[in-house]
């Protein structure tokens, strides 16, 4: 697959080329028109990372065909870095060639950036990083205007802080969210925004409690737990668990348990399997289920999890992979019709495809 081109001209078309591949694909689940949300055509990306390419003295941003995987393309700007990456690129990429200390050895450059504006730059080495290091990039935090880290094997310098503000409006709420470094986000914070809205629409009427599974930082928990009595939310990664307590707490969110547990684990325990250490405290009995929201990983969902799924009046699914989707809907197609759909473009130009889906079980 070579490079994405990122040409505005091309967006309209090829994004109804996936939205037609999208019908098709799911054309024999009996799948409804789906609601399509397009992307901003340039400057949607809030993560972004690049190799650095050393010549002489200077220091290039790099980004490598898989078909050519030996030869780098160096580049000046990136067309869909949101403004606070594309606003540092130039000056960072200065900076670093006229401080031997920053750039000795820099092997990757890392951007976080917040639709409310901030920026984290993360700067990734093949040496140990020591005092002087740390001087010159605090100086560079400061002109940049910046979080600075830097990361080198087995080594993480924070010199302020690990992780942004985001915030944003989100059906007349204000929404806050801390993302901490390495942990993850949603790339594309536009197109998040109609994610999260969508799926409000969905669950607004259908009341009693919710089970999440795969809920990182509380990006959906946090919309949608008003929508409900109760929600049990739960996620595999330590660092995104710390980050939804925060973020609980930041939106006066009070009706939320949170348990660290993979998919597998939680399937297991409510099928009636093992007993769970980090399940102690909550009272599984006292929840009224109504409603499944999942959003896993490019994989889609183990067996359990569709074990699990089949038991729910309705199941919310959100994937960045239609494939796993289709087949996940496919093994729940005997109790579960598809009541709604949409396509979030969360990756302009390139054949990936977000997808919505409300399962509802069958009369
Ligand atoms: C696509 S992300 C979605 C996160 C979140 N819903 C959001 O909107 O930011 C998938 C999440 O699933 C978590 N994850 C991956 N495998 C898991 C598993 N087996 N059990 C539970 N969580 C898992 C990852 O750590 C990641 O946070």
């Amino acid at each position: 697959m070579p490079l994405p081109q990122f040409d505005p001209a091309q967006y309209d078309r090829q994004l109804a080329d996936k939205v037609a591949r999208y019908r098709a694909d799911f054309a024999a689940l009996a799948m409804p028109e789906p609601e399509v949300f397009a992307s901003a055509p340039l400057g949607y990306r809030l993560r972004a990372e690049f190799r650095m390419w050393h010549v002489g003295d200077r220091v290039h941003y790099a980004m490598f065909d898989p078909a050519e995987p030996k030869r780098p393309v160096l580049i000046e700007a990136f067309a869909p870095a949101a403004a606070p990456i594309a606003r540092v690129m130039t000056p960072l990429r200065e900076r670093l060639d006229a401080s031997d200390v920053l750039r000795r050895r820099l092997f990757q450059v890392e951007f976080l950036a917040t639709l409310s504006g901030e920026l984290m730059i993360s700067l990734v080495y093949h040496r140990r990083l020591d005092a002087d290091w740390e001087t010159a990039a605090r100086a560079l935090a400061a002109d940049l205007g910046a979080v600075v880290i830097g990361r080198s094997r087995g080594q993480k310098v924070v010199l302020e802080r690990d992780w942004l503000i985001e915030a944003f409006e989100l059906d007349g709420r204000m929404l806050r969210y801390r993302q901490i470094e390495g942990s993850f986000t949603q790339p594309n914070g536009g197109v998040n925004r109609h994610m999260l809205s969508w799926a409000r629409r969905q669950a607004a009427g259908f009341g009693g409690d919710l089970l999440e599974l795969y809920c990182g930082n509380g990006n959906f928990t946090v919309a949608l737990a008003p929508l409900f009595d109760k929600v049990l939310a739960t996620e595999m990664s330590k660092t995104s668990v710390g980050a939804a307590h925060v973020n609980l707490e930041a939106n006066a969110v009070g009706n939320v348990a949170m348990v660290r547990m993979a998919s597998e684990e939680i399937s297991d325990a409510l099928a009636g399997g093992r007993d769970y250490r980090r399940m102690r405290g909550i009272d599984l009995p006292d929840y009224r289920f109504t409603t499944l929201f999942v959003d896993p990983p490019r994989g889609g969902l183990d067996a359990a999890t569709v074990a699990l799924a089949g038991r729910f009046d309705n199941v919310l699914y959100i994937s960045c992979n239609p494939e796993t989707l289709r087949r996940d809907v496919g093994a729940l197609a005997g109790s579960h019709r598809i009541a709604a759909a949409a396509a979030f473009d969360q990756f302009p130009y390139t054949h990936h495809l977000e997808c919505g889906m409300w399962l509802t079980r069958r009369a």
